[in-house]
């Protein structure tokens, strides 16, 4: 059966992306494994390239393949293993297993079964529950957990699993090479809506140096590394569409699910945040608690007056996973100025895919990954996105917000 795939260029999926020019990261493959660069254009039955509804950008031009060549397409697997980027085959066989585990989420979260997990069993939060409860972990954030903890050891490759829903990190074998951070299912606070959730994940490499040391201190520091020593970061969007987006040390790439075969199809490749996006993405329910600083940048974008001539628009889900991947693709900021969002499960991956897709991630004074770790939840405010809107947000002299009562909804 043929399932049409589609093939996006750099500068299809981005209009800000330069010019493409050959590089071995960027290739595609055929069913039959003919290497072919990306951007190369490959007509339609019809001799004219077809143009499908936008992936993420509004000006996205595909290009299907020919009904007479067959099947173009780039799976996520292919495009890191040899031939593509190559990032050695334990990394391969870790990003594996971590993506089955991934498959595995997506359809929980979208399954009518699981209603009661997502409520957290209880049938719904009732509506005078304290904040403390509603932020309890929930059933499927455990389960998240559970399917890519089980993933990971089955991979053999992952030494020790640090993630937000554990108190301390899970040794998993002595023979891993990569350590594993991971917040599994970001965002779950909402799904009794169906609101889009994600998994963010970072991996490293074990320090050897500390396998001398007791399990529990070894787990511990190389969960504590910082987010410069991290060789791959990524995402996993739940939404209309399940986005699997990755970092391997050249570039941001995402991938989309194709339901017929299971794939995840390479769809946004090298990714480029604008250099200046109109869209500010911060819950401004807050605004009263917000220090001044940070009032007056918001006061200013949306009235047109900042360093960019136009008045800013506002995006919020309150869904870190969708509001990134929003603004990874259109610019702009987005932003949690409170202690709200952990260092290591969140901001550290999410730093490292913005500063490859040429952004920048701060805390509103320091870059995020030269920030050292020194608890494994250690909370701060977090801003990414556009190089240029980033600038100048920080250019305000107060940012972070330092009232942080928590808050019920
Ligand atoms: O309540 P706020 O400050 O708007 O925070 C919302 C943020 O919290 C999150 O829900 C994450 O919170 P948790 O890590 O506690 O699940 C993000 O997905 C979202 O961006």
């Amino acid at each position: 059966m043929e399932s049409p795939a589609l093939l996006l260029s750099p500068r299809a999926a981005n209009p800000n992306h330069p010019p493409s020019s050959f590089s071995p990261h960027r290739v595609l493959w055929s069913p039959r494994r003919n290497l072919r660069p990306l951007g190369c254009s490959i007509s339609t039955s019809s001799g004219r390239a077809t143009r499908r509804p936008p992936l993420g950008s509004p000006r996205v031009v595909s290009e299907m393949a020919s009904s007479t060549g067959g099947e173009s397409y780039t799976t996520l697997l292919e495009y890191v293993g040899k031939g593509g980027a190559d990032v050695g085959d334990d990394l391969v066989v870790l990003l594996s297993h971590l993506q089955y585990a991934c498959k595995r989420i997506a359809a929980l979260v979208a399954s009518p079964f699981n209603a009661e997990l997502g409520r957290g069993g209880g049938g719904g939060v009732p509506s005078s529950s304290s904040s403390s409860e509603r932020d309890a972990p929930k059933p499927l954030d455990i389960v998240s957990n559970d399917i890519i903890l089980a993933s990971l050891r089955k991979s053999g490759k992952v030494a020790v699993m640090a993630s937000e829903e554990d108190d301390v990190p899970v040794w998993i074998t002595d023979h891993g090479l990569f350590v594993v951070v991971v917040d599994p299912l970001d965002g779950s606070r909402n799904i009794d809506v169906s609101i889009p959730t994600g998994t963010i994940f970072g991996v490293y490499n074990r320090l050897a140096e500390l396998d001398h040391l007791p399990v529990e201190e070894k787990a511990q520091l190389n969960s504590l590394q910082s987010g410069k020593r991290l060789v791959a970061a990524g995402y996993v969007l739940y939404s209309s569409a399940t986005i699997f987006c990755i970092g391997i040390g050249s570039g941001t790439h995402a991938f989309t699910l194709d339901h017929s075969t299971g794939e995840f199809v390479l769809t946004h490749p090298s990714i480029q945040v604008p250099r200046r996006g109109q869209i500010y993405s911060v819950n401004d329910a807050r605004y009263f608690d917000w220090p001044d600083g940070l009032r007056r940048y918001i006061d200013t974008v949306r009235q047109g007056k900042g360093q960019f001539p136009k008045k800013y628009s506002a995006r919020y889900i309150c869904s870190l996973v969708a509001d990134f991947h929003r603004t990874l693709i259109y610019g702009g900021v987005v932003m949690n100025p409170r202690d709200h969002l952990r260092l290591v499960y969140e901001a550290n991956p999410l730093s490292f895919l913005v500063e490859h897709a040429g952004g920048r991630g701060s805390d509103g004074k320091t870059r995020i990954l030269s920030i050292q770790p020194v608890e494994l939840h250690q909370r701060l405010p977090l801003f990414l996105g556009s190089v240029e809107d980033m600038h100048e947000l920080e250019s305000y002299d107060s940012i972070q917000q330092k009232i942080n009562p928590g808050y019920d909804v």
